[in-house]
C-alpha cells in the first residue's frame, strides 16, 4: 500500500502539533468559561503548515526513510505551472453547479470527509469497485454520499484544460473548500500536489467512519486516532451547519430510542414534535415508507442546522432535483449562518443526530460548544484551522500514488 505514512504518526502528529493559530488568524484565546488549556494550538511555531509538520513527522519514521528524500512536499499553487487555471476551473465550476443544485456543495463537503477519514485525502472514496474487491463508496456508512457525478464533471474539465495534471484528491478538497465558502462558511488556504491512491479501504469505510449512533466517546476516540483533540473535533463538526439529514439517521430517536419504549430524553420536547411530524407525514408516501430497511427509503430530511426560534414558520417544498431526497424543510429565522445556530440548537437539545447532542454530554466538549454557539468568529476561524488540517491529512505526494485521468479508476 503506497501511503506516505504509518499510523503510528496520528499520535506524534497531534500532541506535536504545532500549527499555529496565530499564523493565520491572530491568536486563539479560551473563551472564559473554558479549563482548556491550548499548548498546541497557541504555541508559536517555525513550521508554516501543518503539511510541513506531516513530513517532519515522518522523515523519522524508518519505514519510509529511504524513499523519504524524494517524497515532495505539498506546495502553494502547485498548478501554477501545469495547470494555471485549475484553481479558478474549481471555484468557478462550482458557483455556477450551486446555482441549478445548490444540495451539491453539502454534498461535497461531507464527501472530503469520508474520504480523509479513511486513510486519508487521497481521493479513495471516489474509485468504483473494480475486479469485485469492493469499493469505499459502497460500504454501508458511504451509501448515502452524493456528489461523485460532480467530481467527475469538474475532473472531465480539467482534462480538457491540461490532461493528468490535476489530482482528484486536489479537486476534492479544493471543491469542499468553496462549498463551504458558498455556505456561508470561512475561506482557508490549501496547499495543493496531493496525488490519488490506487486502492480503496472498504473495510476501513465500514468500521473506522463515525456512525450518527456513536456517542461522545466512541466519536471522541475515532478522532483522537486521527489527532484530533476535542476542541477540533467539536469544530469539525460544525459542518452540520450545512445540509440535509434523512430521518432514517435520527428516527430511532423519536419512539423507542434504544429499546425504551421512550424518545431519546435529551431531545427538546417541541422538537421532537417536529421531528415526528416531519417524518412521520413522509412515511405515507408509498414509495417511499419509513419503515424499510432500504437505505433510500426515508426521504424526509430536515436541514442539519434548524432555527430553533422558527418552528412555527417552517416552509415543506418539494426539491425535484434531489432524486434521493423528496422534502427540503427550509426554517426560516433571524440569525441564520454557519456555525452558531447549530451549536446554540445543541445547547437546546435540538441536535438532529445522537452523535451531535452527544457533544453536550461531556465536560470539555461542552464548552466548545458554548464558546462556538456565542462566538461565530472563533467558530469560523477555528473551523478554516481544522478543514486546513484535515485537508492535509495523511495525504499522498509525488513520488507516491498517481494522478488518475478518470476519478473513478485507477490508472
Ligand atoms: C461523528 C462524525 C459524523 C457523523 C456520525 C456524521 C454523520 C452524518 C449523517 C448521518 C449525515 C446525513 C446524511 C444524509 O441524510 O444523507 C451527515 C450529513 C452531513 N455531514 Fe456528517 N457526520 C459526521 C461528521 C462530519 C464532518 C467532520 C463533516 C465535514 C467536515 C461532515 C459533513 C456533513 C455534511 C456537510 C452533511 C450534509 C450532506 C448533504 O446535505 O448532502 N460530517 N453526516
Ligand atoms: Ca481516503
Amino acid at each position: 500500500i503506497n501511503k506516505a505514512s504509518s499510523s503510528s504518526s496520528y499520535s506524534s502528529y497531534s500532541s506535536s502539533s504545532s500549527y499555529s493559530s496565530s499564523s493565520f488568524t491572530g491568536s486563539v484565546d479560551p473563551p472564559p468559561s473554558s479549563t482548556t488549556t491550548f499548548t498546541t494550538k497557541t504555541t508559536a511555531s517555525t513550521s508554516s503548515s501543518p503539511s510541513d509538520l506531516f513530513f517532519s513527522v515522518n522523515k523519522a519514521d524508518k519505514k519510509y526513510t529511504e524513499a523519504f528524500d524524494e517524497i515532495q512536499p505539498l506546495q502553494y499553487d502547485f498548478y501554477r505551472d501545469t495547470c494555471p487555471n485549475a484553481e479558478e476551473i474549481i471555484r468557478s465550476s462550482l458557483h455556477q453547479i450551486h446555482q441549478l443544485r445548490p444540495d451539491i456543495s453539502p454534498a461535497l463537503l461531507r464527501l472530503v470527509f469520508h474520504d480523509c477519514f479513511i486513510e486519508g485525502c487521497d481521493a479513495s472514496v471516489l474509485l468504483d469497485d473494480a475486479g469485485g474487491s469492493g469499493s469505499e463508496k459502497d460500504s454501508l456508512p458511504n451509501q448515502s454520499l452524493k456528489g461523485f457525478d460532480i467530481i467527475d464533471l469538474i475532473k472531465s474539465q480539467l482534462e480538457k484544460e491540461c490532461p493528468g495534471t490535476v489530482s482528484c484528491a486536489d479537486i476534492l478538497v479544493l471543491a469542499a473548500r468553496e462549498s463551504v465558502v458558498l455556505a456561508g462558511g470561512p475561506f482557508y488556504p490549501l496547499h495543493t500536489g496531493r496525488r490519488d491512491s490506487m486502492v480503496s479501504y472498504p473495510e476501513l469505510a465500514t468500521y473506522e467512519l463515525p456512525s450518527p449512533q456513536d456517542d461522545l466517546s466512541r466519536t471522541t476516540s475515532l478522532f483522537a486516532s486521527r489527532g484530533f483533540d476535542e476542541r477540533e473535533t467539536v469544530s469539525l463538526l460544525g459542518a452540520h451547519s450545512t445540509g440535509m439529514i434523512h430521518c432514517k439517521f435520527f428516527h430511532s430517536r423519536l419512539n423507542n430510542f434504544r429499546g425504551t419504549g421512550m424518545p431519546d430524553l435529551t431531545l427538546d420536547n417541541d422538537f421532537l414534535n417536529v421531528l415526528r411530524s416531519t417524518c412521520d407525514n413522509n412515511q405515507s408516501s408509498p414509495s417511499s415508507p419509513l419503515s424499510s430497511p432500504s437505505p433510500s427509503a426515508s426521504t424526509a430530511s430536515l436541514p442539519l442546522s434548524p432555527s430553533p426560534s422558527s418552528f412555527p414558520g417552517i416552509n415543506v417544498s418539494a426539491v425535484s432535483t434531489i432524486p434521493d431526497t423528496a422534502m427540503k424543510m427550509d426554517y426560516e429565522g433571524p440569525g441564520r449562518g454557519f456555525g452558531t445556530l447549530y451549536y446554540r440548537s445543541l445547547l437546546q437539545g435540538k441536535g438532529l443526530l445522537f452523535v451531535d447532542q452527544q457533544l453536550t454530554s461531556g465536560e470539555q466538549t461542552e464548552t466548545w460548544v458554548r464558546a462556538y454557539a456565542s462566538d461565530v468568529n472563533l467558530f469560523q476561524r477555528d473551523f478554516a484551522l481544522v478543514m486546513m488540517k484535515l485537508s492535509d491529512f495523511r495525504v499522498l505526494t509525488a513520488p507516491m500514488g498517481q494522478v488518475r485521468l478518470d476519478c473513478r479508476k485507477v490508472v
